[in-house]
């Protein structure tokens, strides 16, 4: 049994904790303020330590589940050579060397909200001091959550947009559309079911054709029809350069967040 240690049991830690196999990992975690974390903890079914320090000394891969402002003070106060894993959006491999020792094995990983349905998106990189093993066990942590990318630390910024915060971006374009939906009569319930609904078969259409998208959108507009009408509306609105200029401004912040 391996023994997992999140720091910080909020949204992500919580989501992630629930779709792990606890027969498979035996989780602690540790927060701000005792109360809190034990209630947590009985929610989730999982052991609560009365400090970091406990949480360190009980775990066999520690994972930093806080706000990214917060890690850098965590790791100054509490020093261990377990490995690391942030979660922490643009808190970099050597950031998070250089907040620890040059030699400490820190797995990076960005995971998404979707992990509180196991169907997270989730990107994954290593140091040069994490071994094969701890990496597979922290892989399978995520697996279980969802899928796994490994990537080059250098799209880090790139997988955050995409991933990471894009289904933020995908909540606000369903929203609008159902809203669409009630300006033209139709209860806000019902159409974001029609939406969302939608999505998902469109999104499933794309992952399992080998059609590109564009080929798919003119799959769907006839000459003179509905479809059409609505594609050019959105292109005459710059639909496509909002949303890379959307991607683009997140991958910026990303880069500044430690900076
Ligand atoms: N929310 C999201 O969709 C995603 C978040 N992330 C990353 O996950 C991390 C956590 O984000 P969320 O879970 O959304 O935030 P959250 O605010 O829900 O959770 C953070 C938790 O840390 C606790 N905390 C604050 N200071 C602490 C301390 N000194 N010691 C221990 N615990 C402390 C808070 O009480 C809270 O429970 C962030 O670094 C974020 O960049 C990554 C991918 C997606
Ligand atoms: O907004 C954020 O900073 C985090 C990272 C990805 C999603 N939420």
């Amino acid at each position: 049994m391996t023994n997992i240690g999140f720091i910080g049991a909020g949204k992500m830690a919580s989501a992630i904790i629930k779709g792990l196999n606890k027969d498979k990992f035996s989780v602690h975690i540790s927060g701000r303020n005792i109360e809190e974390t034990q209630k947590t903890a009985q929610a989730l079914g999982v052991n609560a330590a009365p400090s970091h320090a406990d949480l360190i000394q009980a775990s066999d891969i520690i994972v930093l589940a806080v706000k990214p402002y917060v890690v850098a003070d965590i790791l100054t106060e509490h020093k261990t050579e377990k490995p690391i894993v942030s979660i922490a959006a643009g808190i970099t491999l050597a950031d998070l060397s250089a907040m620890t020792t040059d030699t400490q094995p820190i797995v990076r990983i960005m995971p998404n909200i979707n992990a509180t349905i196991q169907k997270s998106t989730t990107g994954i990189v290593r140091n040069a001091y994490v071994s094969d093993d701890v990496f597979n066990t922290v892989k399978a942590i995520f697996e279980s959550v969802g899928s796994v990318h490994e990537l080059a630390e250098k799209d880090f910024g790139t997988f955050t947009a995409l991933a990471g915060s894009s289904p933020a971006y995908i909540y606000m374009f369903i929203d609008a559309m159902s809203r669409a939906g009630v300006l033209h009569g139709m209860p806000k319930d019902v159409s974001t079911k029609i939406v969302a609904e939608t999505v998902l078969a469109s999104a499933e259409m794309i992952l399992k054709s080998d059609e590109n998208p564009w080929t798919l959108v003119d799959n769907v507009s006839s000459p003179g029809g509905t479809t059409v009408a609505g594609v050019v509306s959105l292109e005459k609105n710059n639909f496509v350069a909002t949303v890379i200029d959307a991607i683009t401004a997140t991958i910026e912040k990303n880069n500044t967040m430690n900076k």
